[in-house]
């Protein structure tokens, strides 16, 4: 095998996480705020000391800007561009579920690869990042669809936006019914979160999928799934997992 080094980008809403691929190992993830720097700082603050990759794989759902800011950057630095991933139709033993396959954000599309490499029945995923997505792949690997909900700080965000609660940091819930107001709204947040993944469960049961098993990831998923009534796994980097298969599978075809 060659021994090359590969660069994997995955950019949230909120956060752009990263990490070097070396003969099919992922070294830790390293993970910064996009939110308040250019996309040249940005860059130059992550990679600015690392040696060039041979190929820099990128997820971004962040928006056109982001992206385009950090490949001039790799351009100007590296003279070369990353591959920008979008979901397809159908790869690696997954079949999108989206009528318009490009439309469903390449983060899911890239934890459906993920859990599809190792996982053979049914399967719920649900990413909790700034966003919470729910998505269900069959026994298979069809995309049976999903859902999006605001993740945990959105949700209490779009309720102090508009009352007059105010903002508490660190909240800890003891019950799901609250004695004060900032646990109100995060036994709310928490709660909501879990009822809808337990309501997802039952629905694939209904819908003749089995019960699929529940996975979850991103960096709210322990304080979710410690709410839920049924058995789950935390799978951490799905995300990065989906990006490291889906460049193993391109350097293979090469
Ligand atoms: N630096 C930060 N500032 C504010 N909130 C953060 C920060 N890092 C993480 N969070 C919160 O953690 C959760 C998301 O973290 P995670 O790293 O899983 O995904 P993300 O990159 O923020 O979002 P995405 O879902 O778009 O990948 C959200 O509730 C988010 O608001
Ligand atoms: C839902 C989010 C924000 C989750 O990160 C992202 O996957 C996204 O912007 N998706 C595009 C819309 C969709 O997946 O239907
Ligand atoms: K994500």
């Amino acid at each position: 095998m060659r021994d090359e080094t590969v660069l994997l980008i995955d950019i949230g809403n909120t956060n752009l996480k990263w990490s070097l691929m070396k003969n099919g190992h992922i070294a830790p993830i390293s993970s910064q705020s996009h939110k308040t720097i250019s996309p040249e700082a940005l860059a130059q603050s992550c990679w600015g000391t690392i040696e060039t990759p041979d190929r820099t794989y990128m997820a971004n759902v962040a928006g056109e800007v982001l992206g385009e800011g950090l490949s001039k950057w790799m351009w100007a630095t590296w003279t070369q561009s990353p591959t920008i991933l979008l979901a397809m139709h159908k790869k690696l033993g997954v079949t999108n579920g989206y009528r318009d396959p490009a439309q469903l954000g390449v983060d899911r599309w890239l934890t459906l690869l993920a859990v599809r490499a190792n996982e053979v029945g049914p399967v719920c995923i649900v990413d909790c990042g700034t966003a919470l997505t729910i998505d269900l792949m069959t026994d298979e690997g069809i995309h049976h669809g999903g859902m999006i909900l605001p993740g945990l700080n959105l949700m209490r965000d779009s309720l102090l936006r508009d009352t007059k609660i105010p903002r508490v940091a660190g909240v800890e819930i003891e019950s799901m019914f609250a004695h004060d107001t900032a646990a109100a709204v995060a036994s709310a947040a928490l709660h909501a979160s879990a009822a809808l993944i337990e309501r997802a469960m039952l629905e694939a049961q209904s819908n003749h999928i089995g019960t699929p098993k529940l996975i979850l990831t991103g960096s709210d998923a322990g304080a979710i799934a410690s709410l839920l009534r049924m058995p789950y796994e935390i799978d951490s980097g799905l995300v990065m997992k989906g990006l490291a298969l889906f460049a193993a599978s391109e350097g293979q075809a090469e």
